[in-house]
C-alpha cells in the first residue's frame, strides 16, 4: 500500500514560494491502477515526484510498504526507487544512440543486477513488448509506438511493485495507443504490480481501478474506499 499523510511541497524561497501540494493525504491499494487526474499545474507531477522519492516534500508523510521515505536517506531512496519502481516519463526517455538492449539494460545497472543476471531479464522484457527482434536497433529508429514499447521494457525489466506513467499514450495515434494500454493493464492484472497513470485522457483514465482528481495542489476527489483522509 502507497501512504501518503499531510505532504506538502513549497517549491522556490521566501517572495517565490509556490505551495504546490497542500497537506495531501490519500492512499493506493497493492496491485490497483489508478488514474491521477487534474488540469495542467495542478500538482500531478509534483505528486508523482513524492511519491516516488524523486523530491522530498517539506512536511508529511510517504509510506509504502510500512516505510516513510522521506525518513530515508537520499542513497537509500535511489536504492529502494531503482528496486520498486518502474517509470514511463516523457522526459526519463531513452538514450537515442544506444541499442534497445542497452536501454532496457540501464536500470539494471542501476540497481546493482549481476551482469550474468540481466541478460535474460532483458530479453523477457523485450518479448513481453515485442521489441526483441529489434533489440540491436538504435533507439532513435524506432517508431514512436514502438519507442513507448521500449519505455515499457524499459520500466518492467527489475520487475517493479509500482510503475509510474505519464501520459503513457499521449503521442499515439489511436490504434498503438490501445497496444500500449493493453501491455500496462495486463502487467499490472497479471503480476499484481500497482500501476498509477497521470492523464487527461478521460477513456484511459476510467479504465482504472481507481481516480484522485487533484486541485489546487489538494486531492479534489478520490475513488479509493477510505481514500481521502483530510488532514487538519
Ligand atoms: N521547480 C519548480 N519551481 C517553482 N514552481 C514549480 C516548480 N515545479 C512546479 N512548480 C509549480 O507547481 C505547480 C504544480 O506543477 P506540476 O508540474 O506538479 O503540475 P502538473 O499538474 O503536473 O501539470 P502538467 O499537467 O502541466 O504537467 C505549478 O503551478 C508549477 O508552476
Amino acid at each position: 500500500m502507497i501512504e501518503l499523510k499531510n505532504v506538502t511541497k513549497i517549491y522556490g524561497k521566501k517572495k517565490n514560494q509556490f505551495t504546490a501540494l497542500k497537506n495531501v493525504s490519500l492512499t493506493i491499494p497493492t496491485g490497483a491502477s489508478v488514474a491521477i487526474l487534474g488540469k495542467s499545474g495542478s500538482g500531478k507531477s509534483t505528486l508523482m515526484h513524492a511519491i516516488s522519492g524523486l523530491d522530498k516534500p517539506q512536511k508529511g508523510q510517504v509510506i509504502i510498504d510500512g516505510q516513510d521515505i522521506l525518513q530515508l536517506k537520499s542513497k537509500r531512496v535511489d536504492e529502494f526507487r531503482a528496486k520498486k519502481i518502474g517509470f514511463i516519463f516523457q522526459s526519463f526517455f531513452v538514450q537515442g544512440n544506444e541499442s534497445v538492449v542497452d536501454n532496457v539494460s540501464l536500470p539494471l545497472e542501476i540497481a546493482r543486477v549481476p551482469r550474468k543476471k540481466r541478460a535474460h531479464k532483458i530479453n523477457a522484457a523485450l518479448k513481453a513488448v515485442d521489441l526483441y527482434d529489434k533489440r540491436k536497433n538504435r533507439a532513435k529508429d524506432l517508431s514512436g509506438g514502438q519507442k513507448q514499447r521500449l519505455a515499457i521494457a524499459r520500466a518492467i525489466v527489475g520487475d517493479p511493485q509500482i510503475i509510474f506513467a505519464d501520459e503513457p499514450t499521449g503521442n499515439l495515434d489511436s490504434e498503438t495507443g490501445a497496444k500500449v494500454e493493453e501491455l500496462l493493464f495486463d502487467y499490472n492484472k497479471q503480476k499484481g504490480v500497482t500501476l498509477i497513470v497521470v492523464t487527461h485522457d478521460a477513456d484511459l483514465a476510467k479504465k482504472c481501478d481507481h481516480q484522485i482528481i487533484i486541485k489546487d495542489g489538494r486531492v479534489e476527489k478520490s475513488t479509493v474506499p477510505g481514500g481521502i483522509k483530510h488532514g487538519r
